[in-house]
This record gives structure tokens, C-alpha cells and sequence, in this order.
């Protein structure tokens, strides 16, 4: 699972990557191995069932503070995007390398309209546009996939009498579509079976409906600090009957926050409405952060950077945390660790599927589970809960 950052040059989309990705914590073990240039850790944080359960957790694989769950999430700067770039135009190839990786975009508009498609500064640019955009180069470059042999391939899929929507998915696996998706796509439209009867704005159709499955987007209205009211809930407005989660953000005001709490001059939780000092400051940096007090957080609640991952994990994702124990009453592992890791599940996973993501042999080995919540079992059709604690029984290896 990686969040993809996407946007159109000066937007500020290297400052909200940045800023996501500067992240002050040890987490100790991340669950990545290779970290390129383009990639970054940040975190999605939620609620820690400690905080209802009165706990004091001993997590190894994320972060605890202030009641909460910091869990560790890959990032991808996806640079070069420019009109054109599903045609290859700027850095096109690479753009769409980054964007097959990514399984939601935050698509980084600078809400102030001071920025033109290219890039270019201006005085009134309507950000709509840019929603727009980057719907269609998405959708023209997966349209150019699946067009370019469709007549040969639709005839292939009849004659041979392939399942429709896998067929189609081993087209796109290279840009992760799954038949589960394809198969929601073409159900939703209603399209026919037989993908000979589908006309050209069929086919368009289902690549749009596959897009808003396989790329979910969540508008982050960045530079919202220098934005007018109007010009951000005309946004939110404009965004929301496009079936879009439009977020004010202040991408520089987080990157400052997130700097000066890990120089230590503050201490700051992404995504809060406040920090605290806890150094002298100068009356330079004291300036700076008493503009961002007053601009951004008492104006919008929070810089909003935060708030878009959060809602990107757990809204456009539908990932679901859940945490593996050995002793359901202690909630600990085998070394009387409390709730030592976390694990994001998609909606509908079961606790088998926990138990695979714990190591492929407890998933191979796996008996049954129980809530350790209620102390009872649970069915192997369960569908995992957001914060579950699951002890999971297997087999003697
Ligand atoms: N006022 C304001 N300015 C911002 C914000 N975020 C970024 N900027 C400014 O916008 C300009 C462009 O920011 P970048 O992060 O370089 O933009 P980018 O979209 O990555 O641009 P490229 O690197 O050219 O692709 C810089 O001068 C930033 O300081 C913000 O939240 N508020």
C-alpha cells in the first residue's frame, strides 16, 4: 500500500511531501526495505485502543504518543506532472513508472489560483481545472492500454469464452488492477459481457469507473493559508459533487511545525490544532510560528497535511488497524509486550488474513482466533474491526 503525492509544478507538492515525510519518531523496525529518492516514510495515525483500555503499550513496529497510534505508511513524490504526460510529454514515463506504484494519489492543488496549468504563477487560475486534468491524463493512459488491441482482444475474450473482467485485469496488472476491480467497474455501468458489443465511450466509461477503484484521489486545497474563505469552499464545493474529499492544507505551515519539533524548539503532533514552546525562541521564529497559529491552525483546526493521510488511509484505502496478541488477557506477545504491532488490513479482511500478514506460516497454520475484547471466538468470516485485538491460535509448527 503506498500513498502517491501528485500535482502539477509549484503547487507545493514537494513541500507537502517533505513535510509528510519528515517524521521525527523512531519507529523502530519499518516494514520497507528499499527506500528510494522518491520515497518516503510517513504515518497514519489513529486512535490506540490503549487509550480506552488504560494500557501503556510496548509498540515495535509503529509509534505511540498521546493516545494515539503513529503506523508507518509509504509515500511516493510522483513528479512530472504536465498536460500531456500520459503521451510521455515532460517526464511522462517516469510520471506514470511512480503513478503505477501508488494505490491512492493526494492530488496537491494550490487553492489560491495563483498557478497556471503548467505551472507558470498568474493571477487567476480555477484549481477545478487541475481536478480535472489529472482525471483525464489518468484516465487517456490507461484508455491507451486497453485500446490499442481492443477489437483483437474483445473477439479473443468471446470466442475463447474468458472470464471478462480477469481478462481485463491481466491487461492492466501492471498498474495494479485486480478483477475484483475490473468486475466493479463493469457492474456498476451495467455494461454488456460480451466487450464486442461495448462502443468506444463504453470502453472510456468503464476507464473512469476503473480509475475512481484503482486511483483514489483526495484533494488537498494547499496554500490555504494565503486563499480567501470563498476560494476554499468553492473548492471543497466544486470537489465534493465530483465525488471528491477536499482538504484545506497548508503544506509550508506543517514543514515548519514539523522542523522546529524536531530541532526541539516545539512540541507538535501532526495533525493538532496547537504546539507548545519549549525553547527560547527568536523573535524571527517566534513571528513565523505565531503567523502559523493565527493563519492556519486557529482558522482551519490543523495544517490539514495530516488529516489528508489519515483520511487517505483509512476513507480512500478503507484500511482497517488490527492488532495480533498471544495472551488475550494481558494483550501482550510472547515476551509480555503490550499490543507490540499494528497491521493495515483492507476492509473485509479476516483474521486469517492477519495471521499472514503476522508470517506466512502462522496464516498456513492457522486454527482460530478470539476478540480479545469479548474473549470470544470468532468465525472465520469475521471481518476484522477497526483497532481489534485478535489472539490468533495455530497449529504446533
Ligand atoms: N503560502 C504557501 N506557500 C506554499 C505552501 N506550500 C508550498 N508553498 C510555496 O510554493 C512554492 C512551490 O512549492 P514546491 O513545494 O516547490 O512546489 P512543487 O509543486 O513541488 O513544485 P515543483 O518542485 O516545481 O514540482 C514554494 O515557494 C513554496 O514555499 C503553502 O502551504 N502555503
Amino acid at each position: 500500500m503506498e500513498i502517491g503525492v501528485v500535482g502539477k509544478p509549484n503547487v507545493g507538492k514537494s513541500t507537502f511531501f517533505s513535510a509528510a515525510t519528515l517524521v521525527d519518531v523512531q519507529i523502530a523496525n519499518y516494514p520497507f526495505t528499499t527506500i528510494d529518492a522518491n520515497v518516503g516514510v510517513t504515518y497514519a495515525i489513529a486512535e490506540h485502543p490503549c487509550k480506552e483500555l488504560g494500557c501503556t503499550p510496548n509498540p515495535q513496529n509503529y509509534e505511540y504518543r498521546d493516545g494515539k497510534a503513529l503506523i508507518p505508511i509509504k509515500m511516493i513524490d510522483v513528479a512530472g506532472l504536465v498536460p500531456g504526460a500520459h503521451e510521455g510529454r515532460g517526464l511522462g514515463n517516469k510520471f506514470l513508472d511512480d503513478l503505477r506504484m501508488a494505490s491512492a494519489l493526494i492530488h496537491v492543488v494550490d487553492a489560491t489560483g495563483k498557478t497556471d496549468a503548467e505551472g507558470n504563477p498568474v493571477e487567476h487560475h480555477d484549481p477545478v481545472e487541475d481536478i480535472e486534468f489529472l482525471e483525464k491524463e489518468i484516465d487517456y493512459w490507461i484508455y491507451g492500454i486497453l485500446r490499442k488491441n481492443w477489437e483483437k482482444f474483445a473477439k479473443r475474450i468471446k470466442l475463447q469464452h474468458l472470464k471478462l473482467a480477469q481478462a481485463i485485469a491481466d491487461q492492466l496488472t501492471g498498474i495494479g488492477v485486480s478483477e475484483e476491480d475490473a468486475f466493479e467497474a463493469i457492474h456498476k455501468l451495467g455494461l454488456d459481457n460480451d466487450p464486442t458489443k461495448w462502443s468506444d465511450e463504453d470502453l472510456f466509461a468503464f476507464v473512469r469507473e476503473l480509475r475512481k477503484i484503482n486511483k483514489p484521489i483526495i484533494i488537498a486545497a494547499n496554500k490555504a493559508d494565503a486563499a480567501a474563505d470563498a476560494q476554499i469552499e468553492r473548492l471543497i464545493r466544486k470537489g465534493k459533487s465530483r465525488g471528491y474529499i477536499v482538504v484545506p492544507t497548508s503544506a509550508a505551515a506543517e514543514l515548519t511545525l514539523r522542523k522546529a519539533a524536531k530541532a526541539g524548539f516545539i512540541d507538535y503532533v501532526p495533525g493538532s490544532s496547537d504546539f507548545k514552546i519549549l525553547k527560547p525562541l527568536s523573535p524571527k521564529q517566534e513571528k513565523a510560528l505565531g503567523l502559523i497559529k493565527e493563519r492556519v491552525l486557529d482558522r482551519f483546526g490543523s495544517t490539514g497535511v495530516q488529516e489528508v493521510i489519515n483520511r487517505a488511509t483509512f476513507e480512500l484505502l478503507k484500511l482497517v488497524p488490527a492488532y495480533p496478541v498471544e495472551d488475550e488477557h494481558k494483550l501482550t506477545d510472547q515476551f509480555g509486550n503490550v499490543l507490540p504491532h499494528v497491521h493495515l488490513l483492507p476492509k473485509g479482511s479476516t483474521p486469517r488474513d492477519l495471521a499472514y500478514k503476522v508470517h506466512t506460516d502462522l496464516g498456513r497454520t492457522f486454527l482460530y482466533a478470539v476478540n480479545a475484547r469479548t474473549h470470544r471466538r470468532v468465525g472465520e468470516d469475521y471481518e476484522l474491526e477497526f483497532n481489534d485485538i485478535i489472539k490468533i491460535v495455530a497449529t504446533a509448527r
